[in-house]
């Protein structure tokens, strides 16, 4: 089953648990973690916008687990400690359109082009790899809480007035698609700034190129979901 297949369960699913939101907690800051994240969150935006209480700034999708990943494998292979690593993740959260930054990662480390495509293959497929493992029995589901809490957390601390910065699925205008994760700093609103993708290198380029069409698709279905209904 690919996140694609999980549309036909849980976009119903989302779109009535923010329907619920709407009309009681009309201002409640939202991390969107059901898949697929690509189509989830331009339902829940739609649904907002349909109740007339949408805020860009409180709706935000839960990619951290492919930081998380990027992380992991960038430090195992470099010999870092992975609390020492930082490699931002952008795009989506769904095979190509997750696209990890390792020309922006820190401490900086020299990878061949193999071992970078290699670690930038591992990073896509890491939950799908998971999936496959578990053959029906669900998902990474401990790291995905753990990915969960870390979000959740530097969302409350930026709710308290302690602004962090955190790759996130959020309305977007830094490409052609309405809908990216980028760095995102999170403030006591909840988005506060955007921030742009920065220098890419020619690897990460095309990467970019390549997400568009799949991730443009399901960001388009998921607001047909709710707007065509
Ligand atoms: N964004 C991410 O990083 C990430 C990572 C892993 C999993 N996921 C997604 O998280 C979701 C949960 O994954 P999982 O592995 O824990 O799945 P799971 O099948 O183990 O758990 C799903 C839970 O949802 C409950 N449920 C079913 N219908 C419901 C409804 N209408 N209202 C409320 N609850 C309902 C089920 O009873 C079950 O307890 C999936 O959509 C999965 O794809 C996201
Ligand atoms: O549920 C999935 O398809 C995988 C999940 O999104 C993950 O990244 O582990």
């Amino acid at each position: 089953m690919t996140r694609d297949d999980l549309f036909k369960i849980n976009a119903g699913i989302v779109r009535d648990l923010i329907t619920a939101v709407g009309q009681h907690c009309p201002g409640a800051v939202l991390n969107i973690i059901s898949n697929p994240v690509n189509s989830t969150v331009p339902i829940a935006a739609e649904q907002l916008k349909k109740m007339g209480v949408y805020d860009k700034r409180k709706v935000m999708g839960v990619t951290t687990l492919d930081v998380v990943r990027a992380k992991t494998f960038y430090a195992e292979k470099n010999g870092l400690d992975v609390a020492a690593v930082d490699v931002p993740v952008v795009g989506g959260h769904a095979g190509v359109t997750i696209l990890p930054l390792f020309s922006q990662a820190t401490p900086k480390a020299t990878m061949s082009a193999e071992v970078l495509d290699a670690l930038t293959k591992r990073t896509q497929d890491g939950g799908t790899e998971v999936v496959q493992a578990k053959a029906g029995k669900g998902s990474a589901t401990l790291s995905m809480a753990y990915a969960a809490a870390l979000f959740a957390d530097s969302c409350l601390r930026g709710l308290n007035g302690a602004p962090v910065v955190e790759c996130t699925y959020v309305e977007s205008t830094i490409t052609d698609a309405p809908y990216f994760a980028s760095k995102v700093k999170l403030s006591t609103e909840g988005v506060d700034k955007i921030h742009d993708l920065g220098p890419l290198s020619d690897y990460e380029k095309a990467g970019l190129k390549a997400m568009m069409p799949e991730l443009l698709a399901s960001i388009e279905k998921g607001v047909q979901f709710v707007k065509g209904a």
